[in-house]
């Protein structure tokens, strides 16, 4: 998977040289570019942005050079992945759809994503409009809360996607098992999790998991989930009762 991201912060993506991610790149898996959005930009300054139309506070990034930034990306992209290859072109802002694992899914399976965070209140509206005429132009929201930039929210995002890369994750792991993978388990947190001791400060591991009854192992698991999602996501539940409780579910 080909990966561009454009930024006045291009620094800000150094975390995705270490772990997971720069074993992915190392490996050919993820090939992650990134740009400066001010090398676009032409006065002396290199200015990215103006004041809003209509009033109000803060700035808005222009047009012009993003035009510019994404245009010359694209063509970079094809130069290497063929003369009609186009992006799926991402934007991070609160007021976008909301990432989830399935959207993250979804994106595994997109051979070039284009992430273009915003600073300040965000990007002149008539960029996504632009390039929503020829590719799939996302806004997406990572959460209901304001950051001061996308670039934490693009980090969040590679990495959620690189994982679901075949030969990302060791094969001791299976995305499958995620929670809020679909499943058994979709809709669902994960429950407690232990390992060794047996006793740490007191404090014992459930007797069921040292049993060695995988059936007891598993429901326990699952009843442990429910209880978890029910006191922290009731919400969840809501929708698992129409799609995934099963006939022993209902006495949690
Ligand atoms: C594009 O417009 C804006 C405006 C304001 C801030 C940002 C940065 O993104 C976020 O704050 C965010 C992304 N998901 N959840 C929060 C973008």
């Amino acid at each position: 998977m080909r990966v561009d991201i454009i930024s006045i912060f291009p620094e800000y993506f150094a975390p995705l040289d270490v772990s997971l991610m720069g074993k992915a790149r190392e490996r050919g898996i993820l090939d992650i570019h990134l740009h400066q959005l001010r090398d676009w930009t032409h006065d002396v300054h290199k200015t990215v942005d103006d004041t809003p139309y209509g009033g109000g506070p803060g700035m808005v990034m222009k047009p012009e050079v993003w035009g510019e930034a994404v245009d010359a990306v694209i063509e970079g992209g094809r130069a290497a992945r063929g003369a009609d290859a186009l992006p799926r072109l991402v934007v991070p802002t609160p007021s976008g759809r909301p990432f989830t694992q399935e959207v993250a899914l979804e994106y595994a399976e997109e051979p070039w994503l284009l992430f273009a965070p915003a600073r300040y209140e965000g990007i002149d509206s008539r960029v996504v409009a632009e390039y929503g005429e020829r590719l799939r132009a996302d806004e997406v929201s990572i959460g209901d809360y304001v950051l001061a930039g996308g670039e934490a929210a693009v980090l969040v995002m590679v990495e959620a996607v690189g994982r679901l890369l075949p030969g990302v994750l060791g094969n001791a792991r299976s995305v499958a098992d995620d929670s809020f993978a679909p499943g058994a388990m979709a809709n669902l947190l994960e429950g407690p999790v232990y390992t060794k001791p047996p006793v740490w400060r007191g404090h014992e591991v459930p007797e069921v998991l040292l049993s060695g009854h995988h059936g007891r192992i598993a429901r326990w698991r699952r009843d442990e989930a429910l209880r978890r999602t029910l006191d922290r996501r009731p919400e969840l539940v809501a929708r698992l009762d129409r799609d995934g409780l099963d006939k022993h579910d209902r006495r949690v």
